[in-house]
């Protein structure tokens, strides 16, 4: 009786918030030392807010510049670094090798992290699935599309847009002969109506009308909020207030984007029903007629195809369009030899291929800016990475970025040197990691190299080049947001002067 009327006199509400207080400091008190010290990554070494929590990383993302500040803590930490409480970073080739090749009876599967692969999708597709299974029988659907007779099937797509292309690059400099054509916009016209095109039957319009479609424009403009879904899963207390983060206008702009990619499909598939016999070589030709994927999977798998095939060789055009103006020597040398072909028709697929210093350039640029810059995250299933046992279910990712720029993989890494992949002699060819390796390796790095070659050798061939202004550190100035957002690269074409 005693005790009960105690609680008649007692402050019962405060007492409480105050216990909940003392709670909530001693679990994060807690929480602190085990991960600190008790944790099974708490001998890696990295940033104290990063071993706590995952504000160190979600900042990092949300600040635009992932890469550099990735490679940066590499520099400092030195080839293993803590990033999140459960997360390393790793800027080896042997961690990248270790990571992401294809199992074997040694090496158990590193699976895609589920927190990680999120778009906030209820479907799950081919970049998405985590499943081993389920994903090996999407990609040997889509597998059919890539395949080389497909895309033999398909060079005339890429060399019509080229060729617009080229056109609009001179008429365009003609106008403009002071400002020059902002390159880092353009290549996206290029990248998103051949990925268009190539998808579904359908490009955007945008090199015909010398502007981005609003579809890619929406797809810019909300890339810092792609990161989001994924840190909302692994911090839940985010979720709470991840409406209040996102405007209402990047909702709309969402549910903008889905709808018209949905009423693509459907025209593709229509087409498709109305045309049985129509003879076509794009990516969703086999998926539709498979009949294995229903609608919210059709439009799951083309909003991210079109993204994953466009926006990485546009950077890639861009970057190479850089690396060639700010190196004369290299642009006279690629010239030469583009030009030595003799004539605009030679430039096929097949003559392009056998090109020695066309193919180093790109694969130069792709080593010095790789257009997928992040590390992929995977999950450990306990096993050793570039000699460290990493405990089981801890994620694990070798970011393209830290590797290539890291001095111990690379000599001189910050130079454009695309003699490095020339090298003869004994000289063991580098391996160029963009395209990642293993079983989730690039579906489309065939078509990925037609459409480089094929435009960057036109361009080359047809005009000679040149920044039209002074453009500082334009390479260390460009932001990552899963995609790179770059500063505008105001380049010159001209009429080359030597016939
Ligand atoms: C220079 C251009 C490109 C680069 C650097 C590149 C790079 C990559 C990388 C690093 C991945 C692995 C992603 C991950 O593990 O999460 C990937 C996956 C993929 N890429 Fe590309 N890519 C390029 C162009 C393309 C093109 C043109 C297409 C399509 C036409 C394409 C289709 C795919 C597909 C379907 C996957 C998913 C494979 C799977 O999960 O099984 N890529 N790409």
């Amino acid at each position: 009786m005693a005790f009960l009327e105690l609680f008649s006199v007692l402050p019962i509400a405060p007492l409480l918030a105050w216990f909940s207080v003392a709670g909530l400091l001693c679990y994060c008190f807690g929480w602190c030392v085990y991960t600190l010290y008790f944790h099974p990554l708490a001998e890696y070494p990295g940033p104290k807010l990063a071993a706590i929590s995952q504000v160190w990383l979600a900042r990092v993302w949300l600040s635009g510049h992932y890469p550099s500040t990735i490679q940066n803590a590499h520099k400092k930490y030195g080839n293993v670094v803590r990033v999140a409480p459960n997360e390393l970073s790793f800027n080896t080739v042997q961690a990248h090798h270790d990571i992401y090749s294809v199992p074997s009876r040694n090496k158990k599967p590193f699976i895609k992290d589920a927190t990680f692969y999120n778009n906030g999708d209820s479907v799950k597709v081919l970049f998405y699935e985590i499943d081993a299974n389920e994903h090996a029988w999407q990609r040997k659907l889509i597998a059919t599309g890539f395949s080389a007779g497909a895309l033999r099937k398909q060079e005339h797509v890429i060399h019509q847009y080229v060729d617009l292309f080229v056109q609009k690059m001179g008429s365009l400099s003609t106008a403009s002969p002071v400002v020059g054509v902002d390159i880092a916009e353009a290549m996206l016209w290029l990248g998103f109506d051949i990925m268009g095109e190539m998808t579904f039957s359908e490009s955007f319009g945008a090199v015909e009308a010398s502007k981005g479609h609003f579809w890619i424009s929406l797809l810019r403009d909300s890339a810092h909020a792609a990161i989001l879904p994924a840190f909302a899963q692994r911090m839940p207390l985010l979720r709470f207030i991840l409406p209040y983060m996102v405007s209402k206008s990047a909702i709309e702009n969402r549910v903008k984007h889905y709808a018209y990619t949905q009423e693509t499909v459907r025209k593709r598939v229509r087409l498709q029903e109305d045309n049985p016999d129509r003879e076509t070589a794009d990516l969703f030709g086999p998926i539709i007629a498979s009949g294995k994927m229903n609608e919210a999977s059709l439009v799951s798998f083309g909003q991210a195809i079109v993204i994953a095939g466009a926006d990485t060789v546009s950077h890639a055009l861009t970057g190479a369009t850089y690396f060639l103006c700010a190196n004369p020597a290299c642009l006279k040398e690629l010239q030469d030899e583009i030009r030595g072909l003799g004539s605009y028709d030679a430039l096929t697929g097949t003559r392009l291929a056998s090109l020695r210093y066309l193919n180093a350039v790109l694969e130069e640029t792709l080593r010095a800016f790789p257009p997928i810059a992040f590390g992929l995250p995977r999950v450990s299933p306990g096993d050793y990475v570039d000699g460290h046992f990493v405990a089981p279910g801890a994620t694990v990712s070798a970011p393209h970025w830290a590797i290539v720029h890291n001095e111990a993989e690379w000599d001189d890494p910050y130079t454009f040197r695309p003699e490095r992949w020339l090298a003869e002699g004994g000289v063991p060819q580098p391996r160029n990691l963009a395209f990642s390796t293993g079983p989730r390796a690039c579906l489309g790095i065939g078509q990925a190299w037609l459409e480089i070659r094929i435009a960057l050798a036109k361009l080359v061939y047809t005009y000679d080049l040149e920044f039209a202004r002074d453009h500082g550190d334009w390479l260390g100035d460009a932001e990552m947001y899963m995609m790179w957002r770059e500063a505008p690269l105001m380049v010159k074409y001209m009429p080359r002067k030597n016939q």
